[in-house]
């Protein structure tokens, strides 16, 4: 029989190019051993429910009355709903054509991008317009539809900070298009520094590659590193220098764990600036409902709103928008809750206030518990987690570890990360799924893990590293 179209020899080759480690051998083998009854903590996926944080009672409130409107007309709703969750649940209902069941406009519901860029105004102080506001099935959608609509062939060039989130690499590989990494300077806590995106730019420039954009996480994931306003303004000054698209991941805005360096928006920055580059600088801005206190991952909800884009260009996007209808509309309602939360003053505003704050200084504290943890280890510097939901420590292998890893075929950070899992059952991911400087190794894991469970974490991860470190050192 002739080859087939779904032969592994016959797909497309950017398909088999792609990789994604937050879900590579790592997972794999520990999903393998949890079959196998051996206790793991995945700590590979920032997937906060999943290890054990509760969601916030009062969007799920608002969400379950507009999945189940016929409760609404129940004369005792008001004895196990709050009035503010049934006010809410109407207003989001009035929004939809027809309730949950039915596709919305393919950009999201209007009322819902108005209270994105209500959010945005309040945020950046700069009125914002709903119609540059697409919703999307979590921030990645919006980044692969981004990026599509930006490559067109191997020439173009994505820059890309490195280490990364894989959703870049993976993306950019399957879109057929060329990242172009600059590194982050781990010494300088993971600090930007563009003279190495001037020599990024150039090298990529040399080899025939069109550098067409550049992206920033901020905060940082796996680094955790929050950006400073003057970094920002020295970014958007190389992109309107070098003529390039800037795309701001900010889904990590609300995760901040120190007081030095506050968030503060790309768009914010980037108006603050005035002419010209306020006028010429391309942007599109991501965000979710899956992270900050929220961490409602599975709900799928994220949106990305456009700066400086031309209308012919948004129209474009419209269409490809169009093809899968409607973003998710239960998610889109708990991004409209996230933007346009709870006031006080309303009766479930100190709930919700209570909820978010436990969870967010919960975070706090568990950042510093596990930076903490990871400097007591041998052989183990961690920067502190000063944004996002990572820990990213570098490991310094022994030579000899390293040559058991290579007789062993593994890349020596994978070596060491399934040791690690085989030892504790603590699922990480190794660093060289985020990219990091040659010769250099780390690892990722999240600050997720409950906060009683914390100290039981770091004393066996400790018992692991330094057995392992006194096995391999010379
Ligand atoms: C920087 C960044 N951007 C976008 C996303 C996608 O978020 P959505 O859920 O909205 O699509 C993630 C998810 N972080 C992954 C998921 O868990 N661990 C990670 O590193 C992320 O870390």
């Amino acid at each position: 029989m002739p080859p087939k179209a779904l032969d592994y020899e016959q797909l497309n080759e950017n398909v088999k190019k792609v990789q994604y480690a937050v879900r590579g051998e790592l997972y794999l083998r520990a999903s393998e051993l949890q079959k196998e009854g051996k206790k793991i903590i995945f700590t590979n996926v920032g997937n906060p429910h999943a290890l054990g944080q509760k969601p916030l009672t009062f969007p799920r409130q608002v969400v379950a009355l507009c999945q189940a409107p016929f409760l609404l007309d129940d004369p005792n709703v008001g004895l196990i709903f709050p009035a503010d969750a049934i006010a809410k649940a109407k207003h989001y209902l009035s929004l939809t054509s027809g309730g949950l069941g039915a596709y919305s406009d393919s950009r999201g519901l209007p009322g819902v991008r108005k209270e994105v860029a209500e959010f945005i105004e309040r945020r950046d102080g700069y009125p914002s317009d709903p119609e540059l506001i697409f919703l999307t099935d979590g921030a990645s959608k919006g980044v692969m539809q981004i990026l599509n609509t930006i490559i067109r062939g191997a020439g173009d060039g994505v820059l890309v900070p490195v280490p990364q989130y894989p959703l870049y690499s993976a993306a950019i590989s399957l879109f057929g298009g060329s990242l172009v990494p600059y590194y982050l300077e781990e010494t300088a806590n993971w600090g930007l520094d563009v003279n190495n995106l001037r020599q990024s730019v150039a090298q990529a420039r040399s080899k025939g590659i069109t550098v067409r954009a550049m992206v920033i996480i901020n905060p940082g994931n796996p680094t955790g590193q929050c950006l400073s306003e003057a970094n920002l303004r020295e970014i958007l000054s190389f992109c309107f220098h070098e003529n390039l698209v800037l795309l701001g991941d900010e889904v990590y805005q609300q995760n901040i764990y120190q007081d030095e360096r506050p968030f503060i928006s790309s768009r914010k920055v980037l108006l603050d600036m005035g002419p010209p580059i306020s006028k010429e600088v391309q942007l599109v801005s991501f965000h979710t409902v899956s992270k900050g206190y929220w961490g409602e991952c599975g709900q799928r909800g994220g949106y990305f709103e456009m700066t400086n884009i031309p209308p012919k260009s948004v129209e474009e996007i419209y269409k490809v928008a169009s093809i899968s209808l409607s973003p998710n509309v239960p998610a889109q309602i708990f991004m409209g809750l996230m933007v346009n939360p709870l006031k006080p003053g309303d009766i479930s505003y100190e709930q919700y206030v209570r909820e978010s704050k436990g969870i967010l200084e919960s975070l706090r504290r568990r950042a510093r518990l596990m930076t903490d943890g990871f400097n007591s280890c041998r052989n183990v510097v961690c920067n502190f987690t000063e944004g996002a939901m990572y820990s990213f420590p570098q490991i310094r292998l022994p030579p000899r570890a390293i040559e058991a890893a290579k007789r062993a075929g593994k890349v020596p950070d994978v070596f060491y990360c399934l040791k690690l899992l085989e030892a504790t059952g603590i699922s990480t991911v190794p660093g060289s799924g985020f990219g990091q400087k040659e010769g250099l190794f780390h690892l990722r894991t999240t600050i997720l893990p409950a906060e009683e469970d914390m100290p039981e974490i770091m004393a066996s991860f400790k018992k692991f590293n330094d057995e392992f470190m006194e096995q391999y050192e010379d």
